[in-house]
């Protein structure tokens, strides 16, 4: 079986990205590029991550009205992602229109409640209630909406995945023991989060900020 981990590989420099990748691809089971990897080299910049075999998850947190988010996911088509990502807070037509515009093999998963936000930061943004209330009730509509899973906390796997059982579940801000937390909030350690049920546990930091990277995802993947 791969493993479970995706590298998130935030890094501007397409041959700094491919080098590292190269490093821990044995450790890992996917490549996780964001923002700052496709804002730097474009479509061909995953291309050239394609080659090296893995899979990859484009996670550009598509939020826009229904119609820009679905030409911007048709747009994305010829590169095959394994994963993609949009803003469950998008609502729920923009999500069907997302899921409807990717091709069969692209699972579309919805970012519920960002790992770096705690409640201090919902309520500054008008939202009362717990990040665990929030998370379920995003998790609610996206599995409404007929896409594939969400992305939120390991905290609130099990919670999520109690009504949506065949749900693909994304963690992201994992951290092993005694690691720095960073810009995150909500962080689980990769065994939290894969007892909780993750399909997906996202490594970034941990692994491309090592003095080893290679040692470290190694380690990690020791650990599930
Ligand atoms: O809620 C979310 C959604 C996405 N991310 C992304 O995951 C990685 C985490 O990187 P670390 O270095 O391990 O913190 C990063 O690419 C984020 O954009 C997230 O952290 N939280």
């Amino acid at each position: 079986m791969s493993s479970r981990i995706y590298v998130a590989l935030d890094l501007p420099r397409l041959d700094d990205a491919r080098a590292l990748a190269t490093r821990v691809r044995h450790h890992v089971g996917g490549l996780k590029l964001g923002l700052e990897f496709f804002c730097a080299n474009g479509p061909a910049g995953v291309h050239a991550m394609a080659e090296l075999g893995l899979p990859i998850f484009l996670d550009l947190k598509l939020h826009d009205i229904p119609n820009t988010v679905a030409k911007a996911v048709q747009s994305l088509a010829s590169l095959e992602p394994a994963v993609l990502t949009v803003h469950a807070a998008g609502g729920r037509a923009m999500m069907e229109d997302a899921k409807a515009a990717a091709p069969t093999g692209t699972k579309v998963v919805a970012v519920t409640m960002l790992t770096s936000l705690d409640e201090r930061d919902l309520a500054d943004t008008g939202v009362a209630g717990s990040a665990h209330d929030h998370v379920v009730r995003l998790a609610e509509l996206a599995q409404e909406a007929g896409i594939d899973g969400i992305v939120c906390s390991g905290a609130e796997v099990v919670a999520a995945k109690a009504s949506w059982r065949d749900g693909f579940f994304v963690v992201p801000g994992v951290r092993p023991v005694n690691g720095a937390a960073g810009d995150q909030k909500r962080v689980v350690t990769p065994r939290q989060a894969a007892d909780a049920g993750a399909s997906i546990l996202v490594v970034g930091r941990p692994i491309t900020q090592a003095d080893d990277p290679d040692g470290a995802a190694r380690a990690i993947a020791g650990t599930l």
